[in-house]
């Protein structure tokens, strides 16, 4: 008889759990899934506020999927605990693995949750699994931290209460208390990686460490560690570093060249831009070191494109369209997001249009080609008043011109304004390109 498992989740039940109430468990009818419902409605006799319900999700990839909804239900009822089932659509067209799809599906029916707890049966060797998967993949101390016991997940806690616990442990539960499961038979096909590691990698790896789950644990565990710590610094220098939406080529410069790559990374993150090889980053970095301060290096990701510009980096989304916009004149209005356009346009009052100038409607349009401003020395093309101003080709290909209520060009935002419209006491408008992480690039 091992140690009672539910001894040991009532005495490592989360402080930061413990005044909620509404815990809802993913169940997949597997194993491990009925093994920590059996656990929760048996820990409702001693959390006696403890309010249990069950989430399945039917992503109808096996033939056997509508038993399985079947023994959920069956089992809930006994327990008395409330199921909800919900379907998804995996499309098998997209080419995208049906496994990821499936995940992705689960997690967003998941994030719906009505309850205050989502909970998951991840166990040890899961964890195991993971860390060494992510060491195949090549993966940092991020990745190589596994999965946490506790994390956000929208508006709910995801709690994994069986994280240190070992496979072998929850079978001889589920045989101890009679628990039936269903048997998913996609596990056993070892096209995919996890399963391969599991069906072949793991038990020579039994045979000759048996205690490879708990040391792969300790690496999850000092790897989270790391990987706390790197977040902390890389927060204190992005916070220092950041100048509006633009981030400071020459205080990132600064630092050593390892808080660089992980500032940088913290800032794209913060953009919603996760996925950036490390190589595509350091050959950036490298590009801003020893480019002199007027060449352009750039970074391009999937969604937007970083650039430099009078020594900021801006994280611009590259626009296929850009529409007209209408907007009023409004001092105390300072700043105006405007992210269909991949920036904000501020008022300074420091020398720039006069009142009647900006009176009525007036109008960001895009460049179409051979505009010109009004400037004492005469009429100049928009494009060389772009260039002169060192702007990258990225940026002056969607530069907003601002015009007037009667359509005539006003200004070139952030760099030159009409001279027949200027007041030194008038407003100038400035253009400040980038996205801010309130108003990141759709995802
Ligand atoms: N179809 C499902 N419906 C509800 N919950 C599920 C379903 N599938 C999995 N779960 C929950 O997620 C846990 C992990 O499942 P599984 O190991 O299959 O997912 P994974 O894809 O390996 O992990 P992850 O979801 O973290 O990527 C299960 O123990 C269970 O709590």
């Amino acid at each position: 008889m091992q140690p009672d498992l539910l001894d040991a989740l009532l005495a490592h039940w989360p402080d930061n759990l413990s005044g909620l109430c509404a815990f809802e468990v993913g169940l997949s009818g597997g194993l491990d899934s009925m093994v920590l419902l059996s656990l929760l409605a048996r820990a409702r006799q001693y959390r006696p506020q403890l309010q249990l319900s069950a989430v399945h999700v039917h992503h109808g990839l096996n033939a056997a999927a509508d038993d399985w909804v079947l023994h959920c239900q069956d089992v809930c009822q006994q327990l008395a605990i409330p199921l909800r089932v919900e379907r998804v659509v995996i499309n098998r067209a997209t080419g995208e693995s049906l496994e990821a799809q499936a995940r992705q599906q689960r997690y967003t029916v998941f994030a719906r949750s009505a309850a205050e707890v989502l909970v998951l049966a991840h166990h040890l060797d899961d964890q195991s699994e993971t860390v060494l998967l992510q060491l195949l993949r090549g993966g940092g101390v991020r990745a190589l931290s596994g999965m946490p016991v506790l994390r956000r997940l929208e508006n709910l806690q995801l709690w994994r209460p069986l994280l240190g616990l070992t496979r072998q442990q929850l079978e001889q539960y589920a045989s101890e208390q009679g628990l039936s499961w269903v048997e998913d038979d996609s596990n056993a096909d070892i096209a995919y990686r996890r399963n391969l590691l599991r069906h072949r990698i793991m038990p020579l790896l039994q045979q000759h460490v048996p205690s490879y789950r708990q040391q792969l644990g300790r690496t999850a565990w000092h790897m989270a560690q790391a990987s706390q710590l790197v977040d902390e610094v890389a927060a204190a220098d992005l916070a220092s570093c950041m100048a509006g939406t633009a981030l400071d080529v020459g205080s990132m410069l600064s630092l050593s060249a390892v808080r660089q790559g992980f500032l940088l990374m913290a800032w794209l993150r913060s953009l919603g831009q996760a996925q950036v090889a490390p190589e595509q980053l350091q050959e950036f970095l490298r590009q801003l070191r020893v480019a002199a301060a007027a060449s352009q290096p750039c970074l391009h990701l999937p969604e937007m494109v970083v650039v430099r510009y009078r020594q900021q980096l801006y994280a611009v989304p590259v626009l296929s369209q850009q529409s007209a916009c209408v907007l009023r004149f409004d001092p105390a209005q300072s700043v105006c997001l405007l992210p269909g356009w991949g920036g904000s346009l501020r008022w300074k009052r420091r020398g720039g249009l006069t009142l009647p100038s900006l009176a009525g409607n007036l109008q960001l349009r895009p460049r179409l080609g051979g505009e010109v401003l009004q400037q004492m020395v005469g009429r100049k093309p928009v494009k060389k008043l772009l260039q002169e101003a060192g702007i990258p080709p990225l940026l002056r290909r969607q530069w907003p011109l601002l015009y007037a209520a009667d359509g005539r060009l006003l200004a070139l935002p952030g760099v030159a304004v009409a001279s027949d419209c200027f007041s030194p006491e008038g407003y100038w408008p400035d253009w400040q390109p980038g996205l801010d992480d309130e108003k990141k690039a759709p995802r």
